[in-house]
Order: structure tokens, then sequence, then C-alpha cells
């Protein structure tokens, strides 16, 4: 894939403006796929690589991918304690699949030595729908985003097998698996609005940036 992103800014192309700043974690994953449907709602955003360049945002998406990778880069990289301290001083972060696994304050399958970031009570079980090809889509209602039904493509997604007392399920399957919550400034799905041209989970998300944003400037 060809991108114009580079660490810390965002070239034109996928132009950034005055909106809240927003940052997506670009060690590994569908990063660039958030980077534009963030730009395309206004966010001036920008990939993090490095602790500095978290400093820099008011809100940070943590994309699909793999997570036991994303976990050892994150460390090599030494923005595993800097993002453990933003999350916890309530920097609003929305993950997707490997993002809520990031965010998940347990996870179960993981890979030897696998650690998360936390923040979201809940234990989430990695490759809980099976492999690859076992990728399927499907349309969820959630109330907190509208009458519209959200079409949801999962890729060896993961599922949110509980909910402690601090999170709250956002979206559930027919058979009542969660696969959406949110806890505070922190928000996780097991699915990729991303790829999918549905933007409200990103709508949603913004608005706590804004609201962040506006309390703390
Ligand atoms: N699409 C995804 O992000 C897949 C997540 C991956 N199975 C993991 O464990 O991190």
């Amino acid at each position: 894939m060809t991108t114009n992103l580079r660490s810390g800014s965002l070239d034109a192309g996928v132009s950034a403006s005055a909106g809240p700043r927003v940052g997506v974690l670009a060690l590994q994953g569908d990063f660039r796929e958030h980077a534009h449907v963030l730009a395309t709602l206004g966010a001036e955003v920008s990939l993090v690589r490095r602790p500095e360049e978290l400093d820099a945002v008011d809100g940070l998406v943590i994309p699909g991918g793999e997570s036991s990778v994303m976990d050892k880069l994150a460390r090599t990289f030494g923005l595993q304690a800097p993002l453990k301290a933003a999350i916890a001083a309530g920097l609003p972060v929305y993950g997707t699949c490997a993002g809520l696994i990031m965010l998940a304050d347990t996870v179960l399958d993981a890979i030897a030595g696998q650690e998360s970031l936390g923040g979201l009570d809940v234990v989430v079980r990695r490759n809980a729908f099976g492999s690859q090809n076992q990728s399927f889509e499907t349309d969820l209602d959630i109330p907190a985003l509208g009458e519209v039904p959200v079409h949801a493509v999962f890729i060896r997604g993961p599922v949110v097998e509980s909910v402690g007392a601090a999170a709250t399920p956002l979206a559930t399957l027919a058979d009542g698996r969660v696969v959406a919550v949110e806890q505070g400034n922190l928000l996780g799905t097991s699915f990729h609005p991303e790829i999918t041209g549905e933007h409200r989970f990103h709508e949603y998300f913004l608005a706590k940036v804004r609201e962040r944003a506006s309390v703390s400037s």
C-alpha cells in the first residue's frame, strides 16, 4: 500500500484542519484507514510512534492489526508506559479489534508474555470467532449511535467475555455476546468501522475528544 503518511504528521491529500488533534497509534495495523476517516471528519490527525507524539494529541485511536506485535513494538519504542499513563490521566482512546485487546484489563488466549495497556474493565478473548477465513459481517443495533443499524466487519476479532462494573456494553451480537464497550473516555469495538464507510463510531469518539479538549484548554 502506498501512503503519504509519515510519523507525527499527515501530508496534504488527507488534509488536516483546525479540528481536535487526534493521534493514531501507527506501530502496526490499519492505522491509515483510521487516519483517513478521522481526517474526513475534520480532525487534525497525526501518527503516533514516539512518546512526544503522544503528548501532542487530545485523543488516540489504536487500530486493528495484531495485538501481540503491537504490544511488543509499544514496549520496544518506549511507548507502553506513556500510553498507560495517558489512559490513566483520561485521554480519550478508541480501540478497534487489536486496539480493543490493547485496552482490555484482561486478555484470554494471549500469546506467552503478551501484555495489554488496560483501562477497560473487561475480559476479552482473542480470535474468538476463529481464523481469518471465518471473518464475517453483520448488522448491529446500537441505540447510542441512532436507529440505523451499524454494519460491522469482524476479522479475527476478539469477543468481550465479561464486562466489569466500570464498563458498559454498547453492542451485542444476536446471541448476546458483547462486541462494543465504553468506559468514560475509552471506547472499544471488536469490529472495524474504519473499513466499511461507517463513521458514527469515529464521530462518537470525536465528541469525547472535543469535550475533553474544551475542558482542559
Ligand atoms: N483484525 C484484528 O485486529 C485482529 C486482532 C488479532 N487477532 C489480535 O489478536 O490482535
